[in-house]
C-alpha cells in the first residue's frame, strides 16, 4: 500500500498535541482508542498507536517510517533515527536535582554518591563528561520519590514546571539536556514513502510557521507611514490601503507575535493606532 506509517504515543503526553498537529494539517484522525492501527480517508497515512518507549525500536527496524516522541527519549535509545522537523510541544529538561536541605550546586555533588533515574544512558554520558564517578540506580517511574525513601542521593529526571520537585522537597542543580517533541524517521524508508512526507512536513511548517505568526492591522496618518513601517518587524513591506477618512490609512503585515510585543510601545509613539492582532491559520511562503 503507498502510505506512511507514523507512530503517535498510544495515550500520554504527546498524545493529545500529535493528533491536533495531524488534525491541523488537515488530516482526518481517528483518536486510535479502540483500534491500534488506523488509516486516514483523506491523506496516505496509517497511523500506529503505541507506547512511547517502543517508538525508537520500531523506527530503527523500519516497522513504521516516521514516529512523533520525546528528543530526549530518542537521545537515550541511543537510535540511528533522524530528527525530521521539531514540533515545538512537550518541552521540558532532563535535570539533576538533589534534596533542597542537601548542601551543593552542581553535578560533582553526586562524585561517590548514588543517582536514581529513568535514563540511564543519557545520565551515565553526561557524567563521564563531567568526570564524576556515581552509581546509577535506573527506576521506571515516580523517581522524584527516590531521594525520599532513601533509595538515592539524588535524581536525574524531566522537568517541566518544576512542580513535582517542589511537591518533593528537591531542588535542581543541573540541566543536563533540554528536549521536545519531534518527528523521527527511520533509516531507511521507500521513495513513496519519503514522497508523502515530504507533503506532510510542507503541511506541518505551514502550520508551525502560521502558530508563531500574527497578522496585524493598524490605522497610521499618511505621512507617518514610511515611519511606522521601518519599525515593524514583518516578512515583506506591509500593504497599504486608503481609509475613508482623508489623509489616513491602514497597514497590513505578517509579523512574529514575540517580536510585536517588543516594538509595541515605538509604533504607538510612531502614530500608529486602532491596532489589531488577528491569528493565522496557515501561512505558505
Ligand atoms: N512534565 C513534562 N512536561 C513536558 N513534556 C514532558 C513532561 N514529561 C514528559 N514529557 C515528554 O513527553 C514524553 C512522553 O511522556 P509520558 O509520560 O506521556 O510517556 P512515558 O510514560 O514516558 O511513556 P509510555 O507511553 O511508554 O508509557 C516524554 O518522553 C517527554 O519527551
Ligand atoms: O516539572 P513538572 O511540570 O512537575 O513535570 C515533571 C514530571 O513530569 C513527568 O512525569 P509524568 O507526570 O509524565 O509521570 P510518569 O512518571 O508517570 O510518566 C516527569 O517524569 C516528572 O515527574
Ligand atoms: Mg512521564
Amino acid at each position: 500500500m503507498n502510505t506512511l506509517k507514523i507512530a503517535i504515543q498510544k495515550s500520554g503526553r504527546l498524545n493529545e498535541d500529535s493528533l491536533r498537529l495531524l488534525r491541523s494539517c488537515g488530516i482526518a484522525v481517528d483518536n486510535g482508542t479502540d483500534q491500534l492501527k488506523v488509516t486516514t480517508p483523506n491523506f496516505p497515512l496509517e497511523i500506529f498507536y503505541l507506547r512511547n518507549s517502543d517508538i525508537p525500536q520500531y523506527l530503527e527496524d523500519g516497522v513504521v517510517d516516521v514516529g512523533i516522541i520525546g528528543k530526549n527519549l530518542l537521545v537515550e535509545s541511543g537510535s540511528n533515527v533522524r530528527v525530521v522537523e521539531r514540533l515545538g510541544f512537550a518541552r521540558c529538561r532532563l535535570s539533576l536535582a538533589i534534596p533542597k536541605s542537601a548542601v551543593g550546586s552542581e553535578v560533582t555533588y553526586f562524585e561517590g554518591r548514588k543517582i536514581a533515574t529513568s535514563y540511564p544512558n543519557t545520565t551515565s554520558a553526561y557524567l563521564r563528561s563531567k568526570n564524576v564517578v556515581a552509581e546509577i540506580h535506573e527506576i521506571s517511574g515516580s523517581v522524584e520519590i527516590a531521594p525520599n525513601i532513601g533509595l538515592a542521593d539524588g535524581i536525574c529526571d524531566l522537568v517541566s514546571s518544576g512542580s513535582t520537585l517542589f511537591k518533593n522537597n528537591l531542588k535542581e542543580i543541573e540541566t543536563v539536556a533540554t528536549s521536545e517533541a519531534v518527528l523521527a524517521c527511520a533509516p531507511i524508508i521507500t521513495e513513496t514513502a519519503k514522497e508523502i512526507l515530504d507533503k506532510l512536513l510542507f503541511r506541518i511548517k505551514a502550520v508551525q510557521r502560521a502558530k508563531n505568526s500574527k497578522y496585524i492591522l493598524l490605522n497610521v496618518p499618511n505621512e507617518k507611514i514610511a515611519a511606522v513601517s521601518s519599525i515593524l518587524p514583518v516578512l515583506r513591506s506591509p500593504t497599504v490601503l486608503p481609509l475613508s477618512e482623508p489623509g489616513w490609512s491602514s497597514l497590513h503585515s505578517v509579523i512574529d507575535e514575540q517580536k510585536f510585543w517588543d516594538v509595541i510601545d515605538e509604533l504607538k509613539r510612531a502614530g500608529a493606532e486602532d491596532i489589531l492582532i488577528v491569528p493565522i491559520d496557515k501561512m505558505v511562503l
